[in-house]
């Protein structure tokens, strides 16, 4: 397998700690996360700064959803250190450093009660509960809740309830929602995942307005797709079987070869203007 990284990062030992960590969304160093004899992460170093858009790429079990719930402060590292928004996870209380991140999964989804009003799924990130707790919420939330909708192309689904949605409205009402508290860091979980053509398109159009958007969060999505990556995004994780095949800019690591061997088979990889597409080798 190829190893490229954009950056060294012989600096950041296990138990060294970076002297710019102010600069870091993300920091971890030797980071394992293991469950009986299996490893489900090992060996792994990345940084995030604050302004990157990083897409996580690779194929089923590859330990994506580990890697994300690890930066969502949901797991603990069974080995190495891992920092998120500055703070170190085993030193810090979680539950506070959660309500900076957003994220965005299907396991929320599904936590959702089908009689939760759309506008009700969003404006409740701010008070950290799913399923509608108080009469009324403060109009400036609900007008934020009703701008981040608007944003997301679902304007009008704000009195509707979250078990009448598609599955591409569900995904969108779970990003506006990642994103009412105003988060440090956003994370994305297979967020095109379900979507037919069309609502693929949208989404990825979507996200490529919040990757563009200064202001906007730093930003992981993770995908197994190369066609879901959009536009606007810089860098890109490659991961085989709980290991790193390959991390840095999109443009410099996401070649055929590197693909290749993130999926275990020859895969060509096309560029069409600023979108991915990729196909098994004849
Ligand atoms: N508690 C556990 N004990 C043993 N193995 C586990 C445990 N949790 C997850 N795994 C395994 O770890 C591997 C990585 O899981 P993970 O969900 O991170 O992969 P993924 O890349 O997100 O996969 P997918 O794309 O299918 O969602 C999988 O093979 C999974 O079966």
């Amino acid at each position: 397998m190829t190893a490229v990284t954009s950056r060294t990062q012989a600096d950041t030992g296990p138990d060294s700690t970076p002297e710019d960590l102010d600069d870091l969304v993300l920091h971890m160093a030797g980071v394992g996360v293991r469950r009986g004899s299996t490893d489900l992460l090992k060996d792994l170093d990345w940084r995030v700064e604050l302004d990157e858009r990083w897409v996580v790429l690779g194929s089923n079990g590859a330990g994506k959803t580990t890697l994300l719930r690890l930066a969502g402060a949901e797991l603990h590292p069974s080995t190495g250190v891992v920092h998120v928004l500055g703070e170190r996870l085993g030193r810090v209380n979680v539950f506070e450093l959660r309500t900076r991140i957003g994220f965005a999964t299907a396991a929320l989804a599904g936590r959702v009660p089908a009689e939760e009003k759309v506008r009700d799924v969003v404006v409740s990130a701010g008070y950290a509960v799913l399923g509608r707790w108080r009469e009324e919420y403060d109009q400036l939330d609900t007008g934020r809740a009703d701008d981040l909708l608007e944003n997301l192309g679902i304007a009008g689904l704000g009195d509707r309830t979250f078990g009448t949605l598609s599955e591409g409205e569900r995904k969108r009402t779970l990003i506006a929602r990642a994103l009412m508290t105003d988060p440090e860091l956003l994370l994305l979980d297979e967020p095109a995942a379900g979507l037919d053509l069309g609502g693929r398109e949208d989404l990825v159009a979507r996200l490529t307005d919040i990757a563009l958007d200064p202001d906007a969060p730093a930003t992981v999505l993770v995908t197994h797709h190369v066609e879901e990556i959009p536009p606007g995004f810089t860098h890109l994780l490659l991961l085989s079987q709980g290991g790193v095949v390959a991390q840095g800019l999109i443009d410099d690591v996401l070649t055929s070869e590197n693909l290749s061997a993130a999926f275990g088979q020859s895969l060509e990889l096309e560029r069409s203007g600023d979108r991915f597409f990729a196909r098994r080798r004849a």
